[in-house]
């Protein structure tokens, strides 16, 4: 049924509460289609603060920003139209498409996009120490197989399928898939599959490139010191995360995605259902490949990512139809008040006045 009306009065309020606790700048836009998805968008906007310290411009929804693992969910649904086209089998070992790349034949590329292969993450050692960790690693190229190498120092956290366990390893691996599969870079394979499909004009793979293109926000590190002040994260290749964090969009670009994502236009039924079988992935959410789903307090469940790269916090969700999306993103990271405040914005937009 309808949704209730976005509480963008509410939505403004948490948006200055992530100010009072360390964000120099957040904002929101949410795409409403009240009747159906595909008719004209009612569109809410609500912008809070700087997008840079140093000038004091204020946050825009045309600036750009990185989206972390948000990108997972793009990694996804090129993976999941390469099966729709028959190049590429769910349930098939990974190890068939890459020989030798994994210690186990029994991790298929389902257990990959769910995060339930029990490959350890890398980035635990990488940002253990948050400043130190990212400066080292800031303006690094790294190759795919570098990266999954760094996890395999480790043994795997459970046998294959067992359970879920969010690892980056999973899509770094996924993007792996992606180029062996097409004989492309993911970049091309983004661009060919979804950004020049959708139009997303405001969204980008540069990797290893270290700016972000056009008008961006500058995103600020929050350092594991309280007393240390913010640290300009904007430049980095993020090389460490690639296919499972590289992308550049905005907040509309994110709108726009999700939307035709949730409303059938990038991938036939058969592989957006594969994308939503729900293993439970915490309290209120559960995860399919690629796309979380978070139930909230007014019993909507709503369908997206969220993304934690040096500097930006990203929510991307919408309603199972892609009728409304949200997209939101605060420009400081490693900061846990901002998150779960941040959070809060899916009550707000989907669940309006009844939020709790
Ligand atoms: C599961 C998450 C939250 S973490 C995962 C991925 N981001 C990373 O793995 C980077 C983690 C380090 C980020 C850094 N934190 C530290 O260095 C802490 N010592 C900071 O906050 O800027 C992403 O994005 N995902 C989020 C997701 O999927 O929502």
């Amino acid at each position: 049924g309808a949704l209730p009306a976005p509480d963008t009065a509410a939505l403004g309020r948490l948006l200055r509460t992530a100010l009072g606790q360390g964000a120099p700048g957040a904002m929101a836009r949410i795409d409403d289609h009240p009747t159906a998805w595909n008719d004209h968008a009612v569109v809410h906007k609500v912008t809070e603060g700087t997008a840079d310290r140093r000038t004091g411009e204020a946050m825009s929804t045309a600036d750009r920003f990185r989206i972390g693992s948000v990108t997972k969910t793009f990694t996804a649904v090129v993976l999941l139209q390469l099966a729709a086209e028959g190049k590429v089998r769910l349930d098939t070992s990974v190890n068939h498409y890459l020989p030798g790349l994994l210690p186990d034949d029994r991790i298929t590329v389902r257990h990959v996009l769910s995060h339930r292969s029990g490959l350890y993450d890398y980035t635990n050692d990488m940002f253990a120490h948050t400043v130190s960790g990212f400066e080292a690693v800031r303006t690094k190229v790294f190759t795919y197989r570098d990266l999954v190498a760094r996890s395999l120092k480790h043994a795997r956290t459970h046998a294959p399928g067992a359970v879920y366990a969010y690892s980056n390893t999973n899509f770094v691996v996924a993007g792996m898939l992606v180029e062996k599969l097409t004989g492309h870079s993911v970049r091309t394979e983004y661009e060919n599959r979804v950004i020049k499909p959708l139009k997303l004009t405001d969204t980008f793979y540069v990797h290893p490139d270290t700016r972000i293109p056009g008008r961006h926000a500058h995103g600020y590190l929050t350092p594991d010191e309280a007393k240390a002040g913010l640290v300009d994260a904007t430049d980095q290749t993020v090389s460490w995360a690639q296919s499972a964090g590289a992308l550049i969009s905005s907040v509309r670009d994110l709108d726009t995605f999700l939307s035709a994502l949730l409303g059938g236009r990038l991938l036939p039924p058969a592989q957006l259902a594969e994308m939503e079988r729900w293993i439970p992935a915490g309290t209120a959410q559960a995860y399919g490949l690629g796309l979380r789903r978070r139930d909230l307090s007014c019993g909507v469940s709503v369908y997206g990512h969220t993304g934690a790269v040096q500097g930006f916090y990203t929510y991307a969700f919408a309603s199972k139809d892609g009728r409304r999306s949200l997209s939101a993103v605060v420009n400081t990271s490693n900061n846990g008040a901002v998150h779960l405040t941040m959070l809060r914005t899916l009550e707000s937009a989907f669940c309006g006045k009844k939020a709790k």
